[in-house]
């Protein structure tokens, strides 16, 4: 396994590190995340345990893909699972909280857990929904929802966005799903790149940007590995029902 230097678990385990890969479509988060673990296998060490990527989830299995699932229908297929409640969709956290819980005995265990999108997706991604047009209240959402999270879950130990070019990135993602980006989405995915970077900048302990016009993919792997190596996981925050 990734070495994690750590915070206890009380069970004389060290805790695994909690690791989100952020970032718009098409930039290569499940690519670079692949190549990871690619490498680990290659090197014989314990592969880092993943969380399911969104898309791939369906149907109404758990919590997390009843709430997505009802995300989707309510929103028409909209990408951005936007079905005009802004607000509301921000219940996208509510899945992000069901991930962490489905996460944690890993976490407890000693492994380290990458999760695609985490909660700083969600709130860039809503945010630049309910302000599409005003940056600062846009900045200040973001952060709104980000501490709303902390009551429900604990952020990643380590936040990793990756950035690239956007119409590079929306051409890979377009060339995936021969689907191409509306200017509407465009807009939106413009302003969450923004909104991911300043993110990154008000938390630069916890998040670091990954740009892809200035690492090819092993440097960016060998980056991510380094990155993780150097991590300590925070200790657990109590749960709620502990009184
Ligand atoms: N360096 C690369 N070389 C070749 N193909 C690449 C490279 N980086 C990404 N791709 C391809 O580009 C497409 C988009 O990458 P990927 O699926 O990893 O993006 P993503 O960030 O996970 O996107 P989304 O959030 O939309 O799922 C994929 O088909 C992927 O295989
Ligand atoms: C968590 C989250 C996701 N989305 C959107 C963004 C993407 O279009 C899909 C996820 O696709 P992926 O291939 O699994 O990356 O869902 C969103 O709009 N808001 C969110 O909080």
């Amino acid at each position: 396994m990734i070495p994690s230097p750590t915070a206890g678990t009380g069970t004389g385990t060290p805790r695994g590190t909690l690791v989100s890969i952020e970032g718009v479509n098409g930039v290569g988060k499940t690519y670079l995340t692949h190549r990871l673990l690619e490498q680990m296998n290659s090197r014989g060490l314990p592969a880092p345990r993943v969380i399911e990527e969104f898309s791939a989830r369906t149907g109404t299995t758990d919590l997390g893909r009843a709430l997505l699932t009802a995300l989707r229908a309510a929103a028409g297929g909209d990408y951005f699972l936007r079905g005009g409640h802004p607000r509301s969709e921000t219940l996208l956290l509510a899945i992000k909280t069901h991930d962490h819980h489905t996460a944690e005995p890993a976490l407890r265990a000693g492994h380290t857990v990458i999760e695609g999108r985490g909660p700083h997706t969600t709130a860039a991604y809503q945010a630049a929904i309910l302000h599409p047009d005003d940056d600062t209240a846009a900045e200040h959402t973001a952060t709104r929802i980000l501490a709303e999270t902390t009551r429900w879950r604990p952020l990643p130990d380590l936040t990793v966005i990756v950035t690239d070019d956007l119409d590079t990135a929306l051409d890979r993602a377009h060339t995936r799903d021969r689907r191409p980006f509306s200017a509407d989405e465009q807009r939106l995915l413009n302003r969450a790149v923004r909104l991911f970077e300043h993110l990154a900048t008000t938390d630069p302990d916890r998040v670091r940007l990954l740009d892809r016009r200035v690492h090819n993919p092993v440097a960016a792997v060998a980056l991510l590995t380094e990155w993780i190596a150097h991590t300590t996981p925070r200790p657990p925050a109590p749960p709620l029902d502990a009184g």
